[in-house]
């Protein structure tokens, strides 16, 4: 199909050096067991306490013991997702000549559109996988677009940015710092949306490489297929699907900025033979300018300070001199 990257042209030497079946890290991606994440139901929260402060403690655990997790009626309407997804399927399966012009193609800025791992050099290196990189400033200069159906994508975007807000906000309240940090340091010009899709692989490969988010938190929209995958006690597991609910996740700055008490884990997405998936992540950062210190006035701090701008720049020195990102060890004390 002329909307599809070209993978098979493209990486069709990974594909002859490789023999996949018989590769360890590939049983280790495919054969896991699959989990659900602990649910959270959000209208908890508008309950007087104690059941409000049990629902805050229920996420605060959940990020401390999982790193991830999945809330239920979060406010974002069923009719809001569904249009998102409808324009999610509309943009993707514009021709793939069309998606690399992406600026003019949809207003946003040149080189939101991203395919593959154009650094790969063997098949677990790759990501079989299509996304739009869209920061959130150009969410609103969208409207003139006659692909992207702007209002959907407006809504969903306001929406999911306010939860992002409101989870942060809890979190820190419950790692002992009542703050407004948060609202005073995210900052829209860097907070931005991934569209993901995950194009049918014959065979089982990366839809996206094992990383941890670089940001404080994020949110996560997945339909039905499954691929989500992550690392509990050491080991890889799968995530259930639930298209009724947003999974949440803690990213590398919240971990430094907890002192450790809430964690980014490693995730990957897992491709399917037959069927195509679709995802859309919402990124809480911080303005480059931020200095990320621990909160924590008991413990001695495990990271030293560091400006998400330092923070970035290390990532990608790193990613391309060693071909990945060490993250948070990078700035231990
Ligand atoms: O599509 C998914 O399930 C994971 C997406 C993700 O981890 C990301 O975009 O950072
Ligand atoms: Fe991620």
């Amino acid at each position: 199909m002329d909307s599809d990257p070209p993978f098979h042209e493209t990486y069709k030497t990974l594909f002859a050096a490789t023999k996949p079946l018989n590769n360890d890290w590939l049983a280790a991606v495919t054969a896991v067991e699959e989990l659900e994440l602990p649910s959270i139901d959000l209208t908890r929260l508008s309950l007087e306490s104690p059941e409000k402060e049990r629902c805050k403690n229920d996420i605060a655990r959940a990020a401390n013991e999982w790193g991830f997790f999945q809330v239920v009626n979060h406010g974002i309407s069923r009719d809001v997702l569904e249009k998102m997804r409808d324009e999610k399927v509309k943009v993707f399966k514009q021709p793939f000549q069309h998606k690399c012009r992406g600026d003019k193609f949809m207003n946003v800025s040149a080189g939101s559109y991203r395919w593959g791992t154009p650094t790969a050099t063997c098949l677990r290196q790759l990501s079989w996988s299509e996304a739009f990189h869209i920061p959130m400033t150009d969410i609103s200069s969208l409207g003139d677009s006659s692909t992207f159906s702007s209002p959907s994508l407006h809504q969903f975007a306001t929406k999911v940015a306010s939860l992002a807000q409101k989870l942060a906000e809890i979190l820190a309240e419950k790692s002992g710092k009542k703050s407004t940090f948060f609202q005073e340091n995210s900052l829209l010009s860097t907070c931005y949306l991934r569209l993901n899709r995950y194009p049918p692989c014959p065979i089982p490969l990366f839809g996206l490489m094992p990383h941890t988010d670089s940001d404080f938190l994020t949110v996560l929209y997945q339909d039905q297929v499954g691929g989500l995958q992550l690392v509990k006690d050491g080991k890889w597991v799968a995530v259930k699907p639930n298209p009724e609910a947003l999974f949440i996740n803690i990213g590398d700055l919240f971990q430094a900025w907890s002192n450790d008490c809430y964690k980014s884990v490693q995730h990957c997405a897992v491709t399917n033979p037959t069927k195509e998936r679709f995802s859309v992540a919402y990124f809480l950062c911080p303005s480059y300018d931020t200095v990320i210190e621990s909160c924590s006035s008991n413990k001695p701090s495990v990271y030293r300070r560091f400006s998400f701008k330092e923070y970035r720049q290390q990532v990608q020195e790193d990613v391309q001199n060693y071909g990945y990102k060490i993250g948070l060890p990078r700035f231990l004390v």
